[in-house]
């Protein structure tokens, strides 16, 4: 559970940057000051901004222009990649296609995962097997796209790994309903000067966490919630854009493969009284779970 914070701290992990693969970071004390900050915005909020990440500015800024160029696109356009169950739910969703607690969301976006080929994962990958739908304009996404990914893959990764030691508007305002991720961490990079995204603390309240040039917002997903034996929660968030302007998020979601079985991790368990507070979970199984009733 989230405690009562009342705003989303900033953390600067540039010592975790420079020194990720030097193999005596752990002793190194700049990077044992970030790993502190970075547990600490973990249990109290599960939310935090991250800056000195490393991630080229002119990237970040790219993959919302070309975002913004593809959803200006007519709908028949954006229709020709559709989101399809057979498609391994990958590709365009429209406005109101994504249904979060029986209510349809306000937004469109185009999903992609690691590609899957068939039996990759036996009967338990059916589900998501396929390869991603880009979209054919502009030409250039998914290049850009492929390159964002890795380098997100590579910032997530440091970020994980060292930490496992509003207001009220109408009804159809709601881009995406109150929700928490699925996996381990996602980087949001939000549009420059709208505020939308709200999280949930132990209270109810909606604290927002309005975009900050320079800076990913990053939130903890379902697995590493497990994996931290409720040390870390996954935090409930909403996104709701109050403004007349059109807003685009690009979401990076941090998971485990698809056929990783996540358990409390005993050094965690040991932290928390020696009980485990969650059983196996296999996370194909979520995440299909998941992807099976987000479009009925
Ligand atoms: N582009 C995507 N897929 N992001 C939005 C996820 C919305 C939450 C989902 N309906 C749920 O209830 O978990
Ligand atoms: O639009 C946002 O800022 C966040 C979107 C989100 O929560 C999601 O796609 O899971
Ligand atoms: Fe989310």
């Amino acid at each position: 559970m989230a405690t009562d914070f009342k705003s989303i701290p900033i953390i600067d992990i540039s010592p975790l940057v420079a020194k990720c693969d030097d193999p005596k970071r752990v002793q190194d004390p700049d990077v044992l000051e970030v790993v502190g900050q970075l547990d600490q915005a973990c249990r109290e909020a599960g939310f935090f901004y991250v800056k000195g990440h490393g991630i080229p500015d002119s990237l970040i800024k790219d993959v919302k222009n070309v975002s913004h160029k593809f959803f200006d696109l007519p709908y028949e356009e954006k229709m020709k990649i559709k989101l399809s169950p057979a498609a391994g739910y990958r590709g365009y969703q429209r406005i109101g296609e994504n249904i979060t607690k029986g209510i349809p969301d306000m937004h469109e976006a185009i999903d992609c995962y690691r590609e899957i080929t068939p039996g990759m994962y036996g009967a338990l990958g059916r589900v998501i097997e396929g390869v991603n739908q880009w979209p054919h304009d502009p030409p250039y996404i998914k290049v850009l796209m492929e390159e964002y990914i890795s380098f997100c893959t590579d910032l997530s990764r440091k970020i994980v790994f060292p930490n496992t030691n509003g207001q009220n508007a109408p009804e159809n305002d709601i881009g995406c309903g109150a929700h928490t991720d699925y996996g381990l961490v996602t980087l949001v990079n939000q549009d420059d000067g709208i505020t939308a995204l709200q999280v949930r603390n132990q209270s109810g309240e909606w604290i927002s966490a309005p975009p900050i040039p320079g800076t990913f917002v990053c939130n903890i997903g379902d697995m590493l919630k497990i994996w931290s034996n409720g040390i870390y929660d996954s935090t409930l968030h909403r996104v709701i854009n109050s403004s007349p302007k059109y807003r685009v998020c690009v979401a990076y979601f941090y998971e485990p493969n698809f056929d990783a079985a996540v358990e409390p991790l005993d050094v965690c368990k040991e932290k928390t009284g020696g009980i485990k507070k969650f059983g196996k979970a296999v996370y194909g199984e979520h995440l299909a779970s998941k992807l099976e009733t987000n479009f009925v």
